[in-house]
């Protein structure tokens, strides 16, 4: 997977070369690059903003300097790339957002700041047939789309093949079956007076399953309901619902 990212603050992005993320990357499984958008700023104070037409607080990003940033960086590549501008205005990025995006071949995030890019830059995208997510991270506003690409990034890295240790991990994600993922525990076996659940110290793989998957439909019914609620009729067994 290709992933380039234009922002007027590449430093911001340094985290994404850093652990896990800068392995995927040293393994040829992730090509990065990070684009400093006033490359492509035509004046001496290098300027990416305006006031907004309407009037209101703020400044917005400038179409001309977005719209042939845009075009160089789509040209480094011939792969169909997804534009993804991160916006609290966007649709939900979810663990099926991360997965959908973690087959695809490309992916270029625009880092808006300030009160967001002139509409015109994604209208534009979209009329030359290009793929443009507007997606959110969630309910609270940034100042910069820098931070939301980075938890992006990871999602979307974390999951594309030989980049975890144990593919199964990924598998048992929270969300991966739409229920949160329930409580986990090491050694040792007391800590502080608390000791580890005895049934996942039995060995029996099919009492342990059990446990899990009511700790994990208890923890989704007390913390996250509209997940309990959104499952698919199918998803719940009778042991599910004895439980
Ligand atoms: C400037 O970008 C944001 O404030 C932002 C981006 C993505 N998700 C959000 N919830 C906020």
């Amino acid at each position: 997977m290709r992933i380039d990212v234009i922002t007027i603050f590449p430093g911001y992005l340094a985290p994404l070369r850093e652990a896990l993320l800068g392995r995927a990357i040293s393994a040829g499984l992730v090509d990065l690059a990070v684009h400093d958008l006033r490359t492509w700023t035509r004046d001496v104070h290098q300027a990416v903003d305006d006031a907004p037409y309407g009037g209101g607080p703020g400044m917005v990003m400038r179409p001309q300097v977005w719209g042939e940033a845009l075009d160089a960086v789509l040209a480094l590549d011939e792969r169909p790339a997804r534009i993804v501008v991160p916006t609290p205005a966007g649709r939900p990025f979810t663990q099926a957002t991360a997965q959908a995006w973690s087959g695809d071949e490309r992916l270029l995030f625009t880092c808006g700041r300030y009160e967001g890019i002139d509409q015109r830059v994604v209208d534009d995208a979209r009329r030359r047939d290009l793929t443009v997510d507007e997606v959110s991270i969630g309910d609270y506003v940034l100042v910069g789309g820098e931070v939301a690409v980075l938890v992006m990034v990871e999602a979307v890295v974390r999951l594309l093949p030989g980049v975890l240790g144990n593919p199964a991990s990924a598998e048992q994600d929270s969300f991966s079956d739409g229920l949160l993922e329930g409580p986990a525990f090491t050694r040792p076996e007391v800590w502080r007076g608390l000791a580890v659940p005895d049934v996942l110290r039995s060995g029996n793989h099919a009492k342990i399953a059990r446990w899990r998957r009511d700790r994990a439909l208890e923890r989704t019914a007390e913390r996250r309901p509209d997940l309990l609620a959104a499952l698919p009729e199918d998803a719940l067994d009778d042991a599910d619902r004895a439980f």
